[in-house]
């Protein structure tokens, strides 16, 4: 039988690959990086990969915003399960250089944004050349082509060194120790993967246009059935000022009675809802379950209204 393809930002040895692997081995699957997220989601779209795996979030800036503008529109694919991976870097060189050499630092512009504070203590005067990946400025050096490179140093995921044969000049570079990003695994709608009790579901929602409050009754839908959301970040629709998309993250699952309720709610009052997929928390956390909230009480509730209307309630 053919090895699912996986379509993942590249080259080898990203931060994106290392989650890749965490869902599939390389023996058992065809990785197939690109050069972008975009081009990754773009390649299951077109059916030249089965699954894309992205960045979607980080803690040192939120949503990955190509991400989210990906699946926010277009062909409708869903996420299917994420992936936590820690992220510090290691600031690398060709070997032969020093720190001292160090003026031009290439990097992505995510894992800039995740070093910021250290760069201005350690190398104030250093400058940024972004990159499109946190392995390409490695593979450039590798690659030992014979013009100069536009950059002196690359801040690289630490097995990169060994990798791409580089020389290490800083280890531990992160502005926060704890940093993380989340990678999802996005494909073809589908069944959705069962609830666990743990679980996420994604959404994008537009709102009803100059409707004061409109805000406020969405998030509602909600609050009142004790749906918590772990993100939400709004995004330019792009057809003119004044028009976001809500991108969501809701703790539960589709089949959890209060997220059913809410997406229902959304429904009726949102003039677009689209189910971005239920999935498992990596980090498994259950939701806090409010009085009056649990499936059973929504199934209650129901057979209790059926009661009252049929007379028989007592
Ligand atoms: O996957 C990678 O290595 C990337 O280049 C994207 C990225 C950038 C910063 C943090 C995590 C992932």
């Amino acid at each position: 039988m053919a090895l699912p393809r996986y379509a993942y930002l590249g080259p080898a040895g990203t931060f994106t690959e290392a989650a890749l692997r965490q869902v599939v081995s390389p023996d058992d699957a065809v990785y197939l990086p690109q050069t972008d997220v975009t081009s990754a989601i773009a390649a299951v779209r077109a059916g030249d990969a089965d699954f894309a795996v992205v960045a979607i979030e980080s803690t040192a800036e939120g949503g990955v915003t190509a991400t989210l503008d990906s699946l926010a529109s277009g062909e409708p694919l869903v996420l299917l399960r994420e992936v936590l991976v820690p992220v510090q870097f290691t600031l690398a060189a060709a070997p032969g250089r020093t720190l001292a050499d160090v003026r031009r630092i290439s990097a992505h512009p995510h894992a800039w944004v995740q070093c910021r504070r250290w760069i201005a203590e350690h190398l104030p005067d250093a400058v940024h050349v972004p990159a499109t990946s946190n392995t390409a400025p490695a593979a450039l050096i590798a690659s030992g082509g014979s013009g100069e490179l536009p950059f002196d140093a690359a801040l690289v995921p630490p097995p990169a060194v060994e990798t791409y044969g580089l020389t290490t000049l800083a280890e531990h570079v992160a502005d926060t120790a704890s940093a993380v990003t989340r990678f999802v695994v996005v494909g073809h709608p589908g069944d959705v993967p069962p609830p666990t009790g743990a679980d996420k579901t994604t959404l994008v929602v537009h709102l009803p246009d100059n409707e004061a409050g409109a805000l406020l009754a969405m998030l509602e839908q909600f609050a009142v059935r004790g749906v918590n959301l772990s993100r939400i970040e709004s995004r330019p629709i792009g057809d003119s000022l004044g028009r976001y998309s809500f991108s969501i993250d809701a703790e539960g699952h589709i089949r959890d009675e209060r997220v059913g309720e809410a997406i229902m709610g959304l429904h009726r009052r949102c003039p677009f809802v689209r189910f971005l997929g239920s999935y498992p928390r990596a980090d498994a956390v259950e939701p806090t379950v409010h009085v009056g909230t649990a499936d059973a009480d929504f199934v209650e509730a129901r057979s209790w209204l059926r009661e009252v209307r049929g007379g028989t309630a007592t």
